[in-house]
């Protein structure tokens, strides 16, 4: 069964369509890149799946489980975590206190006690040498690593803990170009050794050519295409929409 189906997924403001009728199954520990010019919907894409924003058609299931009208909060329960295009780290809590800090969020109050717990979380995303570390000092890719620690924090007893489906949103963001193979490896661990599911919007082919199981091209709020990234790269509707775009 797929952990995620997509059957009609909309959202229109006013007059506008801004995402029209997606369609989409991600199996088990698959990785989907979703990727589309400017204004293609992408994000807003993301706003309906984590809860953000409610569709206006269309349905959204998780392991089966229609949670289309689930507010955020419930969703992230029930497995769905996702980061965010721009950075929210807090710049005078250490990057440990994060973890914890998202663990209790979620309800895992006594594993947010455990300092072995939140250090290893940290070695899963390969930051575990900066725990004490106030985060303001942080690069921009280990800020990232750290968001991705607060995505897995919830589960900190079970060492394979974590959501269901992860959803990135442009996690190679403001990091500098010599830090993209590192964070790329970190993400590719999640996703192979761990065997997450990972839904993620990346602008950056080079990147998604060495993660992504499939890739999915939104266009004016539609899939234009989904396949392996091959077949997609050498689609002729996918060149056409990026006409003028660095594909
Ligand atoms: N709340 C809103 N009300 C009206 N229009 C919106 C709203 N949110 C997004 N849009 C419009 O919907 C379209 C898709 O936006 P979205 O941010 O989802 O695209 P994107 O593919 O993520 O783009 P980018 O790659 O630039 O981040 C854009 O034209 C945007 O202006």
């Amino acid at each position: 069964m797929a952990v995620l189906e997509l059957n009609g997924l909309s959202w229109s403001v006013g007059a506008a369509a801004i995402v029209d009728g997606v369609d989409l199954a991600v199996g088990e520990g698959e990785f989907v890149a979703v990727i589309g010019p400017n204004g293609a919907g992408k994000t807003s894409l993301f706003n309906l799946l984590s809860g953000i924003a409610r569709p206006t058609g269309g349905t959204i299931r998780l392991d089966g489980a229609d949670i289309t009208s689930l507010p955020p909060h419930r969703r992230a329960r029930r497995g769905v975590g996702r980061t965010f295009q721009s950075s929210s780290v807090f710049p005078t809590m250490t990057v440990a206190q994060h973890v914890a800090l998202a663990a209790r969020a979620a309800g895992a109050g006594r594993a947010a006690e455990d300092g072995r717990g939140v250090r290893a979380v940290l070695e899963r995303v390969r930051l575990g040498h900066r725990a004490g570390d106030l985060a303001a000092g942080l690069s921009h890719g280990d800020k990232r690593k750290l968001e991705l620690a607060m995505l897995l924090a919830p589960t900190l007893g079970a060492a394979s803990g974590g959501p269901r489906l992860m959803l990135l949103d442009e996690p190679m963001a403001g990091v500098a170009a010599e830090e993209v193979g590192e964070l790329t490896g970190v993400i590719r661990a999640l996703h192979r050794t761990e065997g997450r599911t990972v839904l993620m919007v990346e602008h950056h082919m080079d990147v998604l050519l060495g993660l992504a199981d499939r890739v999915a091209v939104m266009h004016h709020g539609t899939l234009l295409a989904v396949g392996t990234p091959d077949a997609v790269m050498a689609d002729p509707a996918v060149q056409e929409a990026y006409v003028g775009e660095e594909l």
